[in-house]
This record gives C-alpha cells, structure tokens and sequence, in this order.
C-alpha cells in the first residue's frame, strides 16, 4: 500500500498545507484541536477538493487539480469512518453494514467474515438506535470494509465509545490490521491510544506537518509530541514463561540477553504492554531487596524538559521514557550517557 499526497486548502485561520508518503503501515494522525486532521480525511476521502495539489493511493491518482481529477468517495477505495453520524437510523445494521458494498465491483472482503470479525451477529437484527455507541462503531467500520477498500480512515474511533469501553475498540482494530491486514490511518487526541496500535505518527499542527516517524524518534528530536494524555511506553513482549502465580518473566525485542521483563499477565505467545513515563523510576545503582520487579540497566541517550518536569529517553535494550523532576535529575546528577537502572512494579504495566 502507498498513500501520497500534497495538497492545500485554506481553512478559516491558516492554509492547510500538507504532503507525505505512506507505506504499507498504520499509522496515527495526532494533533491539537482546530489543527485540520478531519480537512485532511475529507480531502482523502474526496468529500472535500483541495484548492491545488494531487493525491494518489497504490499509485492510483484519484485527485490531481491540475488534470482536474477528482474521483468520487465510492471509487477511490479508501474506507472512512467518522466519529458522529455513524449509521443511518431508518436501516438494520444488516442494512446498514450491506450499504457498503452496493457499489462494489470487485467484492474483495465479504459481509460473513467482517461480521464475524467484528462480532456482529448478535445486532444483526437490531436498529442503531438500541446498540451502543461502541456497537454502532463496529457496524459502521463493517460497512466502510464492505466496500473493499484498499486503506481504511478512522476518525476518532474511541470518541464514541464511553470511557470505560474505550479499550474494547481496541482488539478489534488490531484484527483489522493483522487479520485483513488493512493499513489503517487513525486520527486521536489521545497519543496512548495510537500507541496501543502503532508506534508511526503524524503530527499535525496549524494545517502543517510537523513531524513524521516514529513516536521515540519524534519525541528524541524534541518535536513536542506529548499531548494531554502524555505518552506512554509500550513494550512488545515474547515468549512468557509463567514463574509464579500471577507473575511471568517475558522477554522482549532488543533486550539483552537474560534480560527479562515481568508481567502480571502473558494473554499471548507476544503481546503489548504499556507503562507510563511516571511509572519509571530510576536509580544510579541496583536496588537490592526491594518488591518492584523489574530493573532494566540503560543510559541515558536524551534528555526533555517539559514545564518542571523531565523526560529522560533510556536506551535499555528497548526504549525507554521516564518522566522525573528537575529536583531528582539534580540529586542523581542525571546526564546523557549516565547509567542507570529503569524500575517498575510488575502492576505498573498495563495491556
Ligand atoms: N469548511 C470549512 N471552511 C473553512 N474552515 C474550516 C472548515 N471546516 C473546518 N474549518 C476550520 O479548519 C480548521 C481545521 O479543522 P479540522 O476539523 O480539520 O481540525 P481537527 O484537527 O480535525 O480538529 P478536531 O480535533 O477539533 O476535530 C479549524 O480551525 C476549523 O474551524
């Protein structure tokens, strides 16, 4: 999959300007509120026209202004989901999912196996008015896939689900990525939850780009990439091996060996965890008899000051973020290239 563009389009306060490349990965929009994330999807999607510029996906132009091309929404294969508005009231959500495919030539994913993907059946017969938010979301990404679209847009996907719910969209989307394999371009005010997904961001400010690549590099240049939810860490874990009721020690990509992670859970063979930049404490020295778990020896590779606080990026085999104040980086005389230890409790990690 490719997706390029570079387009513009001026929007009340400044002119979007945007231009990328994007290759066969997920990949979150992240940005402030008013930054143009949703004038982005529009114009992908081809709801809007850009005033200039072209976009092709797959190497397929499907607008170029200067050739006056404009493919319409429904043969440009690029699913959208938007966070309001999800379904049509007067339809089933059978209905409203087979609306997908009502255009569609080529049937390259079918309603059976999106329905089961998604859990679906059950609703079935169920108008959207008595699912919740969460469900009304699941159906309207089955109708966006049944048009077999070459990417999929997904515009706040955790906004319609309450709070306590939020992470349950998150499974499914991850099946969309590994089972369907679908690339899929996600927009969040919540850095956390991209995260969950995919490390790759796109950083949107002002209708410009302002940083593109991985979430440890963008932060490690110093583009400001924490947002209102911070950051967090995640860490992808391998081969469990139970050692204690409640307690496994995981190894992980890029740790040294013998080095180990331990977990309060291992749901799988591999599989992702996050800790909080605050859960991460440091020490100059090992710390014997004490209950926290883990201590990963790493240096220090960067340093970010945020307000009164600090961002220390650790290179531990994997990377990562602690967030300490100015005050323990004084008593600890913390620099890049100081050696430390990285500490966190085992509960302190999260799936
Ligand atoms: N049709 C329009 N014409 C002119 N300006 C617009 C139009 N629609 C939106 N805008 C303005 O363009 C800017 C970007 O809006 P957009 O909805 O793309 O941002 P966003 O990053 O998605 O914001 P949010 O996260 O709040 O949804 C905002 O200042 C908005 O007021």
């Amino acid at each position: 999959m490719s997706l390029s563009f570079d387009i513009e389009l001026p929007r009340r306060n400044f002119l979007l300007q945007l231009k990328a490349d994007f290759g066969d990965q997920t990949i979150g929009v992240f940005g402030p509120s008013g930054a143009g994330k949703t004038s982005l999807f529009s114009l992908l999607a081809g709801l809007e026209r850009p005033s200039a510029g072209k976009i092709a996906l797959n190497g397929k132009v499907i607008t170029d202004t200067e050739k006056q091309i404009y493919l319409p929404p429904n043969k440009r294969k690029i699913g959208v989901v938007f966070q309001e508005k999800l379904l049509f009231p007067h339809l089933s959500i059978k209905e409203n999912i087979l609306f997908g495919e009502r255009y569609v030539k080529e049937k390259r994913i079918r309603f059976d196996d999106v329905v089961e993907l998604l859990e679906l059946s059950p609703l079935l017969n169920s108008m959207p008015n008595s699912v919740s938010g969460g469900e009304q979301q699941r159906a309207a990404i089955a109708r966006a896939l049944l048009t077999s679209p070459e990417m999929l847009l997904l515009d706040e996907p955790f906004n319609a689900v309450d709070a306590n719910l939020r992470k349950t969209m998150l499974p499914y989307l991850r099946k969309l990525r590994d089972e369907l394999k679908i690339p899929l371009l996600i927009i969040s005010h919540d850095l956390p939850d991209i995260q969950r997904l995919t490390n790759m961001v796109y950083l949107i400010e002002q209708g410009r780009c302002v940083g593109f690549g991985e979430i440890i590099n963008l932060i490690n240049s110093g583009t400001a990439v924490t947002g209102e939810q911070g950051v967090v860490n995640t860490l992808n874990l391998i081969k469990p091996e139970k050692i204690d009721e409640g307690l496994f020690q995981c190894r992980a990509e890029g740790l040294n060996n013998g080095t180990v992670i331990r977990t309060p859970f291992a749901p799988a063979d591999s599989f992702t965890m996050t800790i909080h930049p605050e859960e991460i404490a440091l020490s100059i020295t090992p710390v014997p008899n004490i209950s926290i778990q883990n201590q990963l020896k790493g240096t220090v590779v960067n340093l970010i000051k945020k307000e009164h606080s600090l961002y220390c990026i650790i290179n531990a085999g994997v990377p990562l973020i602690a967030k300490i104040t100015a005050d323990s980086q004084k008593r600890l005389g913390i620099g890049v290239g100081t050696e430390l230890y990285c500490l966190f409790k085992a509960h302190s990690l999260m799936l």
